[in-house]
């Protein structure tokens, strides 16, 4: 069976998102994280837990009224009692999850394999019967005998179900075992495939494009790679990634995406670093002078991304690491023209300042320090540099 090229994003922010330690959205948050996820085109939401009761039911039945566009998931353990509670909420489809590693099955359930297969059979087929679609979520997948995978997957389908979550709970995958395993799993089954992958490692991201050109059809995401521990694979990181690196499309448009980015720090209470990859506040501001000098004479050279694609833009600033062409741009933009002459001596005055006060010059400091040029500009090199620091 083939695949075309493209990967669908099943966003998982509002169930293990919210599995951040400390996180808790209330139902206005969680409204406008789905509308803002379902505005930029994200096909599938996984917004919940039924059985964690009445508050949580009541929440996903609101989301589902609103009419999206994305087909809604829920998440449930492999028990009745736990089903029966994911039932006329207005949802699509049940990630139906059971551990298939032994050390879970022995270790989490005191269970078998053979008895995992047997839940299975049993609660998808229950499921099956309350209308909903099923996926299987593998726990532990990354941790499973992959020939025990393929029976899970093989049962799965039998009973009815669509789609097989390879879940890397534990976040110990790496790419090149990802894009392995995948692909053997492909060969033995025509199941929809999702990724669901942990940061632990720093590899969230780079497993899921790896299950990409393994054979995923699906990839879990979250906005800001929020979630369990480490958190999961970004929404941001693994759309444009899947575009950018293998031409894999997921019809999400993150020109918007600042917005809902915002939303979700604020929501979480806990802030993004500054260099967290496409979303940190500084992940797109230039101080080093070759750096500066490069980007202003064409953005290519030093643009891996082009900040547009999340509605950005580049940002240049001048500190400790600055050339004169940074200095010159600078003053350029408060209408003052520097010869390389005075740019050097002034870049000496920024430089100082920046090591001591570990920011950059407001545009106050640099139009005092351009006024004192002149006396300084009078006095031999060496003295007015001293004058200068
Ligand atoms: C890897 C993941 O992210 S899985 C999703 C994890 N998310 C959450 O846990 C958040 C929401 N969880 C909850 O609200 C609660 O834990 C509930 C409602 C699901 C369950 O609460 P409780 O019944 O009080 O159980 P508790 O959380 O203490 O323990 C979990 C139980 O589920 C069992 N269990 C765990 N996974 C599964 C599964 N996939 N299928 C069936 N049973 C399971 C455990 O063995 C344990 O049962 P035991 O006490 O008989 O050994
Ligand atoms: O079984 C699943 O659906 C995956 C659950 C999960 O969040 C995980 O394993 O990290």
């Amino acid at each position: 069976m083939t695949h075309p090229p493209t990967i669908v994003i099943d966003d998982t922010t509002l169930r293990d998102g919210e599995q951040s330690a400390g996180v808790a959205f209330n139902d206005a948050e969680r409204v406008a994280i789905a509308r803002g996820l379902d505005e930029l085109g994200v096909p599938e939401l996984e917004v919940g837990i039924p059985s964690m009761g009445d508050e949580e039911c009541d929440s996903i039945r609101m989301l589902a009224g609103l009419g999206l566009n994305a087909r809604l998931l829920v998440w449930s353990r492999m028990r009745t009692d736990d089903l029966k509670s994911c039932a006329h909420l207005g949802v699509d489809m049940v990630d139906l999850s059971i551990p298939v590693s032994d050390q879970q099955i022995t270790r989490k359930l005191g269970r078998t394999r053979e008895w995992v297969l047997e839940c299975i059979r049993r609660h998808v087929a229950e499921a099956r019967e309350l209308g909903l679609e099923v996926g299987v979520g593998g726990e532990d997948a990354s941790r499973a005998d992959v020939d025990f995978l393929a029976r899970v997957m093989e049962t799965a389908q039998q009973a009815g179900a669509r789609r097989f979550r390879f879940a890397d709970t534990v976040g110990i995958l790496e790419p090149f075992t990802v894009l392995e395993r995948l692909r053997r799993l492909r060969a033995t089954s025509d199941l929809e495939i999702e990724m669901h992958a942990h940061d632990d490692l720093g590899l969230a991201t780079a497993n899921s494009l790896a299950a990409a050109l393994g054979g995923a059809t699906h990839v879990n995401t979250t906005v800001n790679g929020i979630g369990e521990r480490a958190g999961n694979a970004a929404l941001e990181e693994v759309v444009l990634g899947l575009r950018q690196l293998h031409g894999i499309d997921t019809g999400v448009d993150l020109r918007r995406f600042q917005t809902l980015s915002h939303l979700v720090e604020t929501a979480t209470g806990h802030p993004i670093h500054w260099q967290k990859s496409l979303v940190g506040e500084g992940v797109f501001t230039h101080e080093a002078g070759i750096h500066v000098d490069g980007l202003l004479k064409d953005p290519a050279n030093y643009q891996g991304v082009d900040p547009a694609e999340l509605g950005r833009e580049h940002r240049l600033v001048l500190g400790k690491h600055s050339g004169s062409s940074a200095v010159i741009q600078a003053y350029a933009r408060l209408g003052i023209t520097l010869g390389r002459a005075e740019a050097t001596l002034l870049l000496s005055r920024i430089r100082s300042a920046a090591s001591r006060t570990k920011r950059a010059p407001t545009e106050r400091e640099l139009a005092l320090w351009y006024q004192e040029l002149d006396s300084l500009a009078a006095a031999p090199i060496s003295t007015a540099h001293h004058a200068l620091t």
